[in-house]
């Protein structure tokens, strides 16, 4: 069995507006909601750990979804730091082999083949597994003034997505290595992969999307409002 980790303390700067965008209703619910309920909604995960920002105004306080618990507790400055937090937060009774699954509140398009095949890959894989998707547009590296310096080799370039899969002991020693490297793992397979490890990348939904802007609030809209 596995848990959820979800930071949703981030407040949502690129996407603008007063209400942090993990709490914009789309088809009925809030995208966190959404990102919620298609984990608690698996058979194999548990319950979830929710990291919110220390004055969140918006959280229903839930403390159960899907029949399964949901606690929550404080997150930090960075997403690594919330992630950190809400492990820290998990019930004593989870084990330190747990396989932990770590998913952005602002990603609400998650389909359940996705998790189930992540969970396959992390459970046959000690260095854990993600979900990612192939890079499919020609990649520019840009110079100072705007102007293509370079065209980069896009053969073995991956996207990638969550959730993230990992074992709670590696992924706590993983981010704790990193806060104390002073380095910001952007996301959590930077952190093992700074331990030397090598996670498996699982090709997952290309509309596994994350809501940053309002224009890809649009588009989960749609996608949301009209899933399968
Ligand atoms: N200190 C932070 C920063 C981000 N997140 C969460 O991490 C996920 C992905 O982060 P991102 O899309 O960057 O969200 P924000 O940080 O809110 O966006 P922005 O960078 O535009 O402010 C989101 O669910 C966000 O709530 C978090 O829990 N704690
Ligand atoms: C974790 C992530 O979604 C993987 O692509 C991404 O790194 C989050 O970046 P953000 O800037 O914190 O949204």
């Amino acid at each position: 069995m596995s848990w959820a980790l979800i930071p949703a303390a981030g407040r949502g700067l690129r996407f603008g507006g007063a209400r942090p965008k993990q709490y914009l209703e789309v088809a009925g619910k809030p995208l966190l909601a959404h990102a919620m309920d298609a984990l608690l909604a698996h058979p194999q995960v548990e319950g979830a750990v929710i990291a919110l920002a220390a004055d969140d105004p918006y959280w229903p306080g839930w403390t159960t979804r899907q029949g399964k618990p949901v606690i929550t507790c404080t997150g930090g400055g960075e997403r690594a730091d919330s992630v950190l937090a809400a492990l820290e937060a998990l019930p004593a009774s989870v084990a330190d082999d747990a396989l932990l699954l770590v998913h952005d509140a602002a990603r609400p398009n998650l389909h359940a083949d996705d998790i189930g095949r992540l969970i396959a890959a992390a459970e046959a894989c000690a260095e854990g597994a993600i979900l990612a998707a192939p890079v499919r547009d020609t990649l520019k590296r840009a110079d100072g003034d705007g102007r293509i310096a370079a065209t980069e080799p896009r053969e073995r370039l991956w996207r990638a997505l969550t959730p993230q899969a990992f074992r709670r002991d590696l992924l706590r020693r993983a981010l704790l290595a990193a806060r104390a490297d002073g380095v910001v793992a952007t996301d959590e397979a930077m952190a093992v992969e700074r331990l030397g490890l090598r996670p498996r990348l699982v090709e997952g939904r290309e509309d596994n999307l994350k809501v940053t802007t309002p224009a890809d609030l649009a588009l989960a809209a749609f996608l949301l409002e009209n899933r399968e």
